[in-house]
């Protein structure tokens, strides 16, 4: 099956390479609007398949959609990313008119597309794909909660000087600096709580790093993350493309669901052949609920700067 990657920068690339490392889907169509970009990262790309043991083909294109066409999920990750001091909401000048037409092009090309939507700020990209593209609700997905739960489980891991892989967690909400909900409460190293190993300090620290995580690594890198950005995308890219139906945090369109209606912001989901096979509604405790309300609040007041 076709996978579209649009923007071959940074984290598209990141997202072509770990999709074609793990050899599941037959072709990988890197676009951007640099004259040569995404031909040249496909060939650089391509050039690493014997020695990395991967079949899926890598092509690159400038602009031409009708390369596209047939994809069965599409990766928008062009616009441009933060610099370090700026939020991600700054970047909806730019970014909204960039994912707008690419999301129409997209959908010219590939009707039944699924849309993953990872350009900044993602919620509200998420929501404009949802206001403009015509694709039914299950058939747009922001990643943001997948990215965000990996460095979540990172700083648990720190915390608790265990292996990652004895952690498990998930971040809920918004994807931005203030509005992201580490759910601490569930948060479990081999099925116990991790409340029973740290500290109220340790807690505090786990959650603002763990919110804080693009910008940190943005002030050190100059500019933002692509590794983890591109494996989050291939996690959930297999889990449409295998129709593994794993539950994944993604931001979707709410429709009553934890209280908010009319509004992308994340939630667990079953994410398999049909995009979001199911929400899952879990309980939160009141300050958890409260804090999804606070950050659905300041998540609507970014999506009122959306011009359609
Ligand atoms: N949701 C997340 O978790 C997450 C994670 C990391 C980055 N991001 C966001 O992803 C975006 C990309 O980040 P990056 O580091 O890859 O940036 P980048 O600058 O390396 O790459 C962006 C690419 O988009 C291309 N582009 C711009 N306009 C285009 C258009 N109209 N059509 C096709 N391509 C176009 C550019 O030429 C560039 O190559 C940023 O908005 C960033 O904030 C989101
Ligand atoms: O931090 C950013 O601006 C990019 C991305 O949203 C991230 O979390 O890495």
């Amino acid at each position: 099956m076709k996978v579209t990657v649009v923007g071959a920068g940074a984290v598209g690339a990141s997202c072509a390479e770990y999709i074609a490392m793990k050899d599941f889907a037959s072709e990988v169509v890197l676009v951007d609007i640099k004259e040569g970009f995404a031909e040249g990262k496909a060939m650089d790309l391509m050039q690493t398949a014997s020695l990395n043991g991967f079949d899926t083909k890598i092509t690159g294109t400038t602009g031409d959609y009708s390369k596209t066409a047939g994809s069965k999920v599409a990766v928008i990750t062009s616009g441009i990313p933060r610099k370090p001091g700026m939020t991600r909401e700054e970047l909806i000048g730019i970014n909204a008119g960039i994912v707008k037409e690419v999301t129409e092009n997209l959908v010219k090309h590939s009707p039944d597309v699924i849309i993953i939507v990872v350009s900044n700020p993602m919620d509200t990209m998420a929501y404009l794909v949802h206001k403009t593209s015509g694709l039914p609700k299950e058939r747009i997905i922001g990643m943001g909660g997948a990215l965000d739960s990996a460095r979540f489980k990172y700083r648990l891991a720190e915390a608790l000087e265990s292996p990652i892989s004895d952690v498990d967690g998930m971040v809920i909400a918004a994807h931005s600096d203030t509005g992201m909900l580490p759910l601490f409460s569930k948060a479990t190293r081999n099925g116990v709580p991790v409340s029973e190993f740290l500290t109220d300090e340790q807690k505090a620290s786990v959650i603002e790093e763990t919110k804080v995580g693009g910008a940190t690594l943005t002030k050190l890198l100059g500019t933002s993350a692509w590794y983890a950005p591109g494996a989050a995308v291939s996690v959930m890219v297999q889990s449409i493309l295998c129709d593994q139906k794993k539950m994944i945090p993604c931001s979707l369109m709410l429709e009553g669901e934890y209280g908010q209606n009319d509004i992308c912001l994340g939630v667990p989901a079953i994410i398999g052949k049909n995009g979001v096979e199911k929400i899952v509604n879990i309980t939160l405790t009141v300050e958890e609920q409260l804090k999804f309300a606070e950050a659905a609040q300041a998540v609507r007041e970014v999506n009122g700067d959306l011009k359609f």
